[in-house]
C-alpha cells in the first residue's frame, strides 16, 4: 500500500506519524511544525528577553542537543537578540561522560556558539569515578545530581549568564511529579512542573521542552541527524527513576495522554496553607541556597572529605525529603529501561 500524503502541505509523501495527533507529516512539516510549537512556549511563556545571556545546559544527549540546535535557529530566524552558549558539566565519568563531551565540542563548532566546562574535579576535588569507588554503585546518582544542580548554577555564574535552559521533556516533568509524590516531596511538587523556576534568584531556569514528548524529540533529532550521545550512564542501573520512567512508559502504552495528564495532575495540585514548606537560606559553608545550615553539596562533600561518604544519603525518619533536604537519583534513568523504551519510541514515530 503507498504512502499518505502529508496532512498540511499535500504535495509531499508523508513520512512519519506524529505520537500526539496521529497526524501524518512529510519531514519539511513536521521540522516547521515542531519548531513552531517551541517559538510559540517561548513567546507564550515570555521565557527569553532580548539582549538575555543564555546558558544552554548540554549533556550531549538528545534534548539537550535538539534544545541547542532549535533555540540557534530560532534565535536567528525570529532575531531574539540571545546570547546563547553551551554549558556541560563534566561528571568525570569514564566511557560516558568524556564521550558525550565530545560530542558537544563538535556541537560548539556546528552551532557556532560557545561552550563552557566545569568538572567535579575542579569544583568539588571529586570525581564521580572516585566517588563511585567510595560508595560503590547504589547511593551514587544522589552525588551526582547534588553535584551537577549546583556544578550548573556555578558555570552559569562564571560566565555572567541570565538565564539557564535545559533539555528536560514531557516525559521527565511526569516522573518527577511521581517521584516527588511517592517521596512526600511537597516543596518540589509544588514547583516541578513550572516551565520557568526561580525567577526570584540569581539564575531562572527554563525548560522549553516541558510539553514535548519524548518521541517527538527523538524524530527531530533522528530526521535532522543530529550529532548526539545516546548511551546511558554506566553508573545509573540502580536508580530509583528508572521505576518511575519504566511505570509511565506502561502507564503510556495502555493511556497515550498518561504523561500530559500526570504533568496536569502537579501543576492543578494546591496546598493547604498549613503545609510546612522549608525557608530559603543560604549555605553557612558556601553561600548556595539551602534550606538547611548547610546546603546538601556541602553535606555530602563533608562526609566524603571525612571518609564517611554515607553521612549525608541517609533519611531522617519520619522527616519529609523537603525538611531533610535530601534528594535522591534525581536525575538519572535505568539503563535496560531506557534502551526498551528507545525501542518502543521508533515505533509510533517511524514505522508506516
Ligand atoms: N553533564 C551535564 N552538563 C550540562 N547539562 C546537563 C548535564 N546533564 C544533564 N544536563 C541537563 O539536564 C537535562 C536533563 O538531564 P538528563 O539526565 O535527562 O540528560 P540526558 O538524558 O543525559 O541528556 P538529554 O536530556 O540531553 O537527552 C539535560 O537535557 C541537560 O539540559
Amino acid at each position: 500500500m503507498g504512502r499518505q500524503m502529508c496532512e498540511l502541505c499535500k504535495d509531499r509523501r508523508a513520512a512519519l506519524i506524529r505520537p500526539r495527533n496521529r497526524q501524518q507529516l512529510c519531514q519539511q512539516c513536521f521540522f516547521v511544525a515542531f519548531e513552531n510549537e517551541i517559538h510559540k512556549t517561548i513567546v507564550d511563556n515570555r521565557l527569553f528577553k532580548p539582549g538575555e545571556r543564555v546558558a544552554i545546559a548540554a549533556s550531549g544527549g538528545k534534548d539537550s542537543t535538539v534544545l541547542a540546535h532549535v533555540l540557534t535557529e530560532l534565535n536567528r530566524r525570529h532575531n531574539y537578540g540571545l546570547d546563547l552558549f553551551l554549558l556541560s558539566i563534566d561528571e568525570g565519568i569514564t566511557g560516558y561522560r568524556d564521550d558525550s563531551l565530545e560530542t558537544v565540542k563538535r556541537n560548539e563548532i556546528q552551532y557556532g556558539i560557545p561552550l563552557e566546562v566545569l568538572s567535579y574535579k575542579a569544583l568539588y576535588g571529586w570525581s564521580m569515578d572516585e566517588i563511585v569507588r567510595e560508595i560503590g554503585r547504589k547511593n551514587n546518582c544522589t552525588f551526582c545530581g547534588v553535584f551537577r544542580r549546583q556544578a550548573l548554577d556555578r558555570g552559569a555564574a562564571k560566565v555572567k549568564a541570565d538565564k539557564m535552559a535545559t533539555g528536560h521533556n514531557a516525559d521527565d516533568i511526569a516522573e518527577t511529579v511521581l517521584l516527588n509524590i511517592i517521596r512526600g516531596d511537597i516543596a518540589r511538587l509544588s514547583r516541578c512542573t513550572a516551565i520557568i523556576t526561580g525567577e526570584e534568584g540569581a539564575l531562572p531556569r527554563c525548560k522549553p521542552f516541558n510539553l514535548g514528548n519524548l518521541d517527538c524529540l527523538f524524530t527531530y533529532a533522528y530526521y535532522k541527524k543530529l550529532d548526539y550521545f545516546s548511551t546511558e550512564c554506566t553508573y545509573s542501573p540502580n536508580a530509583y527513576r528508572g521505576y518511575a520512567r519504566e511505570f509511565i512508559k506502561d502507564l503510556e502504552s495502555i493511556r497515550p495522554r498518561a504523561i500530559l495528564d500526570i504533568i496536569k495532575s502537579g501543576e492543578s495540585f494546591r496546598f493547604a496553607l498549613t503545609t510546612k514548606m522549608p525557608e530559603q537560606g543560604t549555605c553557612e559553608k558556601c553561600g548556595y541556597i539551602s534550606s538547611q545550615k548547610w546546603c546538601k553539596a556541602c553535606v555530602l562533600l563533608d562526609g566524603l572529605n571525612r571518609g564517611l561518604p554515607r553521612l549525608g544519603i541517609g533519611r531522617t525518619r519520619g522527616k519529609s525529603s523537603s525538611a531533610t533536604g535530601i534528594q535522591t537519583d534525581n536525575s538519572c534513568s535505568d539503563k535496560q529501561t531506557s534502551i526498551r523504551n528507545d525501542k518502543r519510541i521508533l515505533k509510533p514515530s517511524l514505522d508506516f
